[in-house]
């Protein structure tokens, strides 16, 4: 478990704040090279891993948060930096450099982009050469932006949105993204250049200032490593460089249209990001809290980067001008809470051969297993079966490349204190049972861990039934009542309208819209079909992200919905028979919005049924995990084979899930077999 760095720096005074304030007084205080304070705020002060002075070169910048995040990645972690910082307050700087064109590695001021790329390729070049070829490289770049919570790829060149979508094997990922094989330096910064462009062609076309959109560059970096054993070692990480839209809240006060659509949409990714951190140092406190992090594009695009498989650093940027201290407070309380977060980090490999090289592999392991069992001076901390032991070949097994599980067990364990010393029989008895112990308690821990994973991945869709089914049951609500309205104001109408105006031409017209409107209802998709799929989704989670469609679909269907509510009100409110022509719908256009509200109806009892049975199936995952970790616990403290069988029977008959009790007969036969 690592915690999220966070590195500050200040930028220089500009121009135009140096006219307005010629004390050239600094709002931020630098206490020590790691401690900040504002004085015009608070007494408070800040810490942080790094703190950059005006004068702080880009180069310096570079190897406290670049190398290190490249390093990361080239081992196999993933690496995310983001920078955090009010409009203004030197983002684009840091993580681009002062020039939108790129002079080459000469250019002293060229920001993290490139010195990351430059870096990545000459640590490329150094391991494959170092292992003579056997390690072989491929990276691939993509380029998006956010903007009013649409994702945009900004290497296709008509700048299509795209869809974010989840799976249990790629986890979030953004759909038909584009994606640019690069192969050194220049062809990544190429890429980036032409993404940097797109972005400001869209800003420009659509009127707007770059700094109100989130960007992310994002490297897939994969290694391919041949083994003596004949197998090979895929390794595969994700690079994310992140230059955040302007921190400052936007005002929604006098805005309207467009301008205050984005506004609210820079203002919810920016307080959902918020909440997320909230959560995650809450979690890194001890407590229990559910994450949202599809509130928003950008959160749930980088969940993995917040409290999750990352090595994640924030470079919170600031303005040292007096006139923006309050938001330079704001930044900087922004990244001391997010220094708190703990991300853990995985090594993402796996690995591909042939049957009788799998074999032999599984061969190799199960000798260093036996011989860590035999080795009674093995310690959690030195056992070093994980490395080798990944991924797709023994699911059951897969202890993985996770120092932090053996690192986390005491090195002596309470049932361990009562074995007499002088007693050398029992000693090594005491001593394999222990080594035996400690491995199924790895076990156990990571079957856990992955269970907890899975309930995450419940949780997060439970959240989005709840939201759907609260939208849900309003929409009936709505319905309803626009329904009972629409039918009061047409028998009103009945009795006042003169036939003359019942066959107008303009009513004729009305009557059409309506029946597109039904039309375009009823090809929306059959949802009680979908939902039906749905629910067989959640017995199926390798497919989770595809059948989440039906859910996704709720908002298109809405906006039909909306759509004729609107128009019944609005021709409902007509009443003036001089004026308008008033419409008149037939008794069937009721008859089907009725027959909708019965389908929306069922749609919710559907969705309540779902939501009941994922609570069960989190509960029941939740109880299977505790019964397994607690029957290891009991079998670390059995004296007898007796008490050892009925330990394995009871715990067996307490566990409800297949994949639990798979794992629990594994554990418990390999445990039969050495005590
Ligand atoms: N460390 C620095 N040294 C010198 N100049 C800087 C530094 N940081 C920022 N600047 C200058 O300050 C100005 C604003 O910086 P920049 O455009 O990077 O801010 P930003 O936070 O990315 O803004 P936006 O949110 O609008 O994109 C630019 O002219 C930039 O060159």
């Amino acid at each position: 478990m690592d915690n999220i760095q966070v590195f500050m720096r200040i930028r220089p005074l500009s121009e135009d704040e140096y006219r307005r304030d010629r004390t050239m007084q600094s709002a931020v205080r630098i206490l020590s090279e790691d401690t900040v304070s504002i004085p015009s705020q608070r007494t408070e002060t800040f810490t942080f891993d790094f703190v950059g002075d005006q004068d702080c070169p880009q180069e310096q910048v570079f190897e406290a948060v670049g190398k290190r995040a490249v390093d990361q990645c080239i081992k196999g972690y993933n690496g995310t930096i983001f920078a955090y910082g009010q409009t203004g307050s030197g983002k684009t700087f840091t993580m681009q450099g002062a020039r939108d064109e790129f002079t080459g590695p000469d250019d002293e001021l060229r920001g993290l982009i490139p010195r990351c790329f430059e870096y990545l390729f000459d640590r490329i070049s150094e391991e494959e050469t170092r292992t003579s070829g056997r390690v072989k490289y491929l990276c691939k770049a993509s380029y998006i932006e956010i903007y009013n919570e649409t994702i945009y790829d900004l290497l296709d060149p008509l700048i299509r949105p795209c869809a974010l979508r989840e799976d249990i094997k790629r986890g979030v990922f953004i759909d038909n993204v584009t994606e640019e094989t690069v192969q050194n330096p220049n062809d990544a910064y190429d890429v980036f250049l032409r993404g940097t462009t797109s972005r400001h062609v869209s800003a420009t076309s659509m009127n707007r200032e770059s700094s109100r959109s989130h960007s992310a560059l994002m490297l897939v970096i994969q290694s391919l490593t041949q083994m003596d054993t004949g197998l090979t070692e895929i390794r595969e990480s994700k690079f994310s460089l992140v230059d955040l839209a302007g921190s400052e809240r936007q005002k929604l006060a006098n805005t309207s249209g467009v301008r205050l659509k984005e506004a609210a949409n820079i203002n919810k990714s920016l307080s959902t990001l918020g909440n997320v951190i909230n959560s995650l140092v809450d979690i890194a406190n001890g407590k229990s809290r559910h994450v949202n992090y599809r509130d928003s594009k950008l959160t749930f695009l980088l969940r993995d980067s917040l409290g999750g498989n990352s090595v994640t650093s924030i470079i919170a940027n600031v303005s040292p001008a007096m006139c923006n201290d309050a938001e330079t407070a704001s930044t900087l309380r922004f990244a001391q809470r997010a220094k708190m977060i703990r991300n853990n980090a995985v090594v993402n490999h796996d690995m591909q051969g042939d049957v009788s090289q799998l074999q032999a592999e599984i061969q190799r392991l199960k000798q260093q297993i036996a011989q860590m069992r035999l080795s009674p001076t093995a310690t959690p901390g030195t056992v070093s079966i994980a490395p080798s032991m990944s991924g797709s070949i023994n699911g059951a097994f897969d202890i993985g490349h996770d120092s932090t599980i053996s690192s986390t067990h005491s090195a002596t364990p309470p049932f361990v204190d009562s074995i007499n010393a002088n007693d050398a029989k029992a000693q090594a008895l005491a001593s394999k049972r222990h080594n035996t112990t400690q491995f199924l308690l790895i076990l156990a821990m990571r079957k856990l861990r992955e269970s907890e994973r899975q309930k995450s991945r419940y949780a997060d869709i439970m959240f989005e039934l709840k939201n759907s089914l609260e939208r849900q049951k309003r929409r009936v609500q709505q319905q309803k009542l626009v329904l009972k309205l629409a039918k009061a104001e047409n028998d009103a109408l009945r009795r006042q309208a003169p036939p003359a105006y019942v066959s107008s031409t303009e009513n004729n017209a009305l009557r059409e819209e309506i029946t597109e409107l039904q039309a375009a209802l009823s090809m929306q998709p059959d949802h009680s079909e979908l939902l039906i799929e749905n629910t067989l989704l959640y017995e199926q989670l390798d497919i989770i992200a595809e059948k989440q469609q039906p859910v996704n679909a709720l908002p298109e269907y809405a906006d039909a919905l909306a759509a004729l509510e609107n128009l019944i009100s609005a021709k409902a409110g007509s009443v003036d028979l001089q004026s308008a022509f008033p419409i008149i719908p037939d008794d069937s256009v009721y008859a089907g919005l009725e027959s909708r509200i019965k389908q929306m109806k069922h749609e919710v009892n559907d969705l309540e049924v779902q939501r009941d049975r994922l609570e069960f199936q989190i509960n029941s995952i939740e109880e299977d995990w505790l019964c397994v970790s607690d029957g290891v616990r009991k079998l670390a403290n059995a004296k007898t084979s007796e008490h050892i069988d009925s330990i394995i029977e009871q715990t067996m008959d307490g566990i409800v899930g297949d994949q639990a009790r798979d794992t629990w007969a594994t554990i418990s036969s390999l445990y039969t077999q050495t005590f």
